[in-house]
């Protein structure tokens, strides 16, 4: 499979400090990789510059094969690449479907702001993004929350609103950070489980930060693990869990462990 993502010696240099290092990897179209090590790993900074958020010190980045290095957010969203988080969090006085209709489409720009502004001739385009964000919510599962003001949410509920927001967009690659921190197990499930059907019934390709060990376990393959700021290893979560180098650096010499030691369970 082609890769989606390719980053290629990337360096990340803070003043005198090194926080990505020489750091080459790729993600997978249509794959959902993980991307996991201790605090401090580098690995936030590295989806830092996929993004758009940070300039590589050196080094280059490619999203479909072209060359994207230094590219602002906007520039990769229109190209495609979302990050939850790099959508402007929800209005909280708007409701579910009106925060889902509220992000711009990736093809055409137009926010349905703009629309309202520009009068008469939209009202076709305002019916379908009206349809697609009545499709989002019917798909995620949060339609009975609809009209429901975004600000009564629960935690969980407001990162499947965001997940939401971010379809809106038809993105083909989709950075996920942390996604699991703060939601219960029960939502945390109907996360999962969204993520897997977007990847499988509408080919999204996710990179996903996470601390939390069973989602990981669940959702991504293969895992990438780094450590001081480069990529230690690639693999099935089994195979890389089995990796005496990475027990070490990161499972703190419990390969059955909870990953808690070295910090890097801190938020499972
Ligand atoms: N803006 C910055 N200025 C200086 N140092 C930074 C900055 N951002 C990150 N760092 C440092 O770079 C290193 C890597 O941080 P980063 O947040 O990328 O790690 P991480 O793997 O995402 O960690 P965590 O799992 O704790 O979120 C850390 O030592 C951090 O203190």
């Amino acid at each position: 499979m082609a890769p989606v993502i390719q980053v290629s010696n990337v360096t990340c240099r803070f003043g005198g400090f090194i926080a990505v290092d020489n750091c080459s990897l790729s993600v997978e179209k249509g794959s959902i990789t993980g991307l996991i090590g201790p605090n401090g790993a580098g690995k936030s900074t590295l989806f830092n510059m996929i993004a758009g958020n940070l300039a590589p010190t050196s080094g280059r980045i490619d999203l479909d094969g072209q060359d994207v290095t230094g590219l602002r957010p906007h520039q990769l969203f229109h190209r495609g690449l979302a990050r939850t988080f790099q959508i402007a969090h929800e209005f909280t006085h708007l409701t579910v479907l009106e925060n889902l209709m509220m992000v711009p489409a990736r093809q055409t720009g137009e926010s349905l702001l703009s629309t309202w502004v520009r009068g008469g001739r939209v009202r076709q385009e305002e019916a379908a993004i009206r349809d697609k964000a009545e499709d989002v919510a019917q798909f995620l599962k949060i339609w009975h929350l609809r009209n429901e003001p975004a600000g009564v949410l629960s935690g969980g509920q407001k990162k499947l609103l965001e997940l939401g927001r971010t379809m809106m967009a038809d993105p083909s690659v989709v950075l996920l950070d942390e996604i699991a921190a703060g939601v219960n197990r029960t939502l945390l499930k109907d996360l999962a489980s969204d993520i897997e059907r977007l990847n499988q019934e509408r080919g999204y390709t996710f990179f996903v930060i996470e601390h939390d060990m069973d989602l990981i376990g669940r959702l991504c393959d293969p895992v990438i693990v780094m450590a001081a700021g480069r990529v230690m290893t690639k693999g099935t979560l089994a195979e890389i869990k089995a990796d005496p180098a990475v027990i070490e650096a990161y499972f703190g010499g419990s390969p059955t462990g909870d990953a808690t030691t070295n910090g890097a369970g801190a938020h499972a």
